[in-house]
């Protein structure tokens, strides 16, 4: 081999390592796997989580067992499968689904990228598309993870909302036989908004499960996550029936914060993951507590 074609062969070849090493994120730990309800939940005199109700508490032991399912292997592979404006056209399988919906630039996309980060040597960003350009998610994206389940990234609602936005994602959300939850992305650095509260009364009717997650909570401190928090308890207790779980999530797409409880209950709600008496603070774990 001559000098030149060694030398180039070599660059390549330091070049995919690099890249690899750069796109298999590793959060904290300390981040991924806490509940950052916790740590706000102490400052409040109203509590979030009320005790005695029934909670999706797992140990560390089951979020790490439900993360080896984010990450693929050669009978598990990780990809995106379809593309549609209409339910007519999402992927023909019986896989569970889950979708995430929330206003223009809240985070959809960030977070199923986060979600599916830990894969090694797909660069996520090539089929995961993120953009500081409201609306930019025009389809329904499905991205399925093995034979397990299909994460659902759908065109947000509010600035630059595709003219489609009714049959895409209401046609999705009212008829998809596969839809399981729904993760309602909320942010953390607006707060709850005008377009949010209508999306609620959306989901209300439609009256299929339903979580409220707020992002983004890196953007903010810790009274501003606070007053995020009430917000969303607020909103929770005035506008929402049982068909939204009264226990919300806290993340960051950024910082990896929450992003292991969230992933572990996007198994349970699939049925990929048995919790037992770990999986709740009050005792029997009831799946139907959580939506499924
Ligand atoms: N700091 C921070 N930035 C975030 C987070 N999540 C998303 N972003 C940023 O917010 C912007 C919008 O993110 P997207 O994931 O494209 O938002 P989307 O909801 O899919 O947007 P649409 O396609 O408009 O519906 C991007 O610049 C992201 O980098 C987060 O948790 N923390």
């Amino acid at each position: 081999m001559k000098l030149a074609s060694f030398i180039q062969s070599r660059r390549l070849h330091l070049t995919t390592l690099t890249r690899n090493r750069r796109l298999a994120v590793k959060f904290e730990d300390s981040k991924k796997f806490s509940n950052p309800v916790n740590a706000l939940q102490e400052q409040l005199r109203v509590p979030v989580l009320r005790p005695g109700e029934k909670l999706f508490v797992p140990t560390q032991e089951k979020m790490r067992e439900a993360e080896t399912l984010f990450v693929p292997r050669t009978r598990h592979k990780i990809d995106m499968v379809g593309s549609t404006v209409s339910v007519d056209g999402a992927p023909k399988n019986n896989l569970p689904e889950v979708a995430v919906i929330g206003q223009s630039n809240v985070g959809k996309s960030s977070l199923i990228r986060t979600l599916l980060s830990k894969i090694p040597d797909i660069d996520t960003s090539d089929f995961v598309r993120v953009s500081s350009t409201p609306g930019h998610t025009k389809t329904a994206n499905f991205f399925q993870v093995g034979r397990k389940f299909t994460m659902v990234d759908m065109p947000g609602y509010g600035r630059n909302q595709p003219r489609h936005f009714v049959e895409t994602v209401e046609g999705y959300l009212k008829n998809r036989q596969n839809l399981r939850m729904t993760i309602f992305l909320v942010s953390g650095e607006v707060g709850v908004t005008k377009d949010d509260m209508i999306a609620i009364r959306m989901m209300e009717e439609i009256g299929r499960p339903y979580t409220l997650v707020m992002t983004k909570i890196d953007k903010t401190n810790m009274l501003g996550r606070i007053q995020s928090l009430v917000q969303v308890k607020e909103l929770r207790d005035k506008f929402t029936s049982s068909c939204c779980f009264h226990q919300p999530f806290l993340i960051s797409s950024k910082t990896g914060e929450g992003i292991g409880l969230l992933q572990c209950y996007i198994v349970y709600v699939t049925g990929n993951i048995e919790l037992g008496d770990a999986g709740t603070s009050t005792g029997a774990a009831n799946r139907k507590q959580v939506g499924s």
